[in-house]
């Protein structure tokens, strides 16, 4: 298992260009397999979800091409349903959390499909209700395969539905639409998840030819199609890369330039940055962060405490809460932080008390930060990244720290992170990877 030594202290300084977006990514890989037609993806990122994505494609035979480094080129028009039947499969599937959105382009144009409980960040219960049930009410059936441990899904022809989702899950939402683009008839989707991945899902398949409208808001209606076409489609930018280095410049005192962030898609995210005291300057589709001595949190109008939570889109995103959480170590004030989504993504904060932070874990959800401002620097530590967002946290705390520090099991970095101690080395930090 590979692990990063970063000497802490050390300014950033120049342009860092965010990558493609890791969850818009998989679910648009996942769309490929609803056509029989090339389908050309642009600014794919380089990490290891998406490459095990797309390895997993290239043995179920879906053809792969990669013509430039951030572009590939899939064509599903002969693809080995077998596959799905083997222990390779059940195995590499079962380690990524997005290879569940193959299950709704399968049975929608195949009639059938087969999934092991997936994997992804061990963050708390994940559960796949609401891919179910909304699969479910289209007219497929689930059975569950103890012995194996998986499901087997089947359908004849899917049928459009009313549905009200149980929570506006992403990939849940993702994995529904996809599905009902091939349904026969009218499917409306209510309480379905907005983010800018599933914009960009959506618009992706409309070009292939689905009939989707109500992109961008909570209600989704789409009308069936016999089949879909091929396309070229670009990824947006990784909001929650761009968030990481919002936070990564303020902490290590950085002026950097993130350039080609997406801003318009951004949401809340700039806002909830302000928020800490931080000053995020938007020059056109870029985002500067000046040089900051110091940076003070808000408090409510009526004074008090300020809280920084999670919400479906267009709220806050959980994947930054650990970020916002370390920069509030370093700022001057206090903040409570709630993660409201996830029961298990605030436990790494005791890796950051041994650095020399103030945080009271309040329960499993809850964390007050008093934050230390620029008086006490973090000490350099040596720490296990427990997932993705905890990694990139405790990375951003390491370069702010006085001393060297060691972050093992970095895997969960390079998940969602692409080459990033080359390109936050080519700006100044100082990461060696053993
Ligand atoms: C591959 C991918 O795209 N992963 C993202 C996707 O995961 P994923 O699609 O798996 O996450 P879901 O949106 O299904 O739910 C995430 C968690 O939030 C809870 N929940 C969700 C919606 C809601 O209205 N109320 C609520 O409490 C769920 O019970 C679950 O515990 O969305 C999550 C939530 O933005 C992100 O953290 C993940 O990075
Ligand atoms: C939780 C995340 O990813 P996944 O859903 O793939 O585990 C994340 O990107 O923060």
């Amino acid at each position: 298992m590979s692990s990063f030594v970063i000497e802490g202290g050390y300014k950033l300084s120049g342009e860092i260009t965010p990558q493609g977006a890791k969850n818009e990514a998989l679910e648009v890989i996942c769309a490929v397999l609803l056509t029989s037609e090339k389908v050309t993806i642009h600014n794919v990122p380089d990490i290891l979800d998406v490459n095990n994505l797309i390895q997993l494609f290239r043995d179920m035979q879906v053809k792969v091409e990669h013509p430039a480094a951030d572009t590939y080129t899939f064509q599903a028009d002969a693809i080995d349903l077998d596959y799905l039947n083997t222990e390779d499969f059940l195995r590499k599937s079962g380690s990524l959390r997005g290879s569940v959105m193959i299950v709704g382009p399968l049975v929608a144009r195949f009639g059938k499909a087969l999934i092991p409980k997936p994997g992804g960040d061990k963050i708390g219960r994940r559960r796949l209700d609401t891919h179910f049930v909304g699969i479910q009410k289209l007219g497929a059936c689930f059975s569950y395969d103890a012995e194996r441990q998986l499901y087997e899904i089947e359908a004849k022809r899917l049928k459009g539905a009313y549905m009200l989702l149980d929570e506006a899950s992403v990939t849940g939402t993702a994995n529904i639409l996809m599905a009902a683009v091939l349904a026969e008839g009218k499917t409306t989707i209510y309480n379905a998840a907005c983010e800018p991945y599933l914009q960009q899902l959506s618009s992706m398949l409309n070009q292939m030819g689905a009939r989707i409208s109500g992109v961008g808001s909570n209600l989704l209606t789409i009308e069936g199609v016999e089949s879909l076409g091929g396309t070229t489609h670009t990824i947006l930018p990784d909001m929650i890369e761009v968030g990481s280095f919002i936070g990564m410049a303020a902490m290590t005192a950085s002026d950097i330039t993130i350039k080609n962030t997406g801003y318009d898609k951004l949401g809340i995210i700039p806002e909830s940055f302000r928020r800490l005291g931080i000053t995020v300057e938007q020059i056109g589709d870029d985002i500067h962060i000046p040089t900051h001595d110091s940076y003070e949190i808000d408090t409510f109008i009526d004074g008090s405490i300020m809280t920084i939570a999670d919400a479906p889109w267009p709220g806050l995103t959980p994947d930054l809460l650990s970020v916002f959480l370390v920069v509030a170590t370093q700022a001057v004030g206090s903040v409570l932080i709630h993660q409201k989504m996830f029961e298990s993504r605030l436990f790494f904060v005791d890796k950051l008390i041994d650095m020399g932070a103030q945080i009271i874990l309040c329960d499993p959800h809850r964390a007050t930060v008093i934050g230390l401002g620029n008086r006490f620097k973090l000490r350099g530590s040596n720490m296990v990244s427990p997932d993705i967002r905890a990694g990139i946290a405790l990375l951003i705390a390491a370069m702010s720290a006085e001393g060297t520090s060691h972050i093992h099991n970095i895997d969960q970095i390079d998940r969602g992170y692409q080459n990033i101690d080359k390109r936050l080395n080519n700006i100044g930090a100082r990461i060696t990877r053993l």
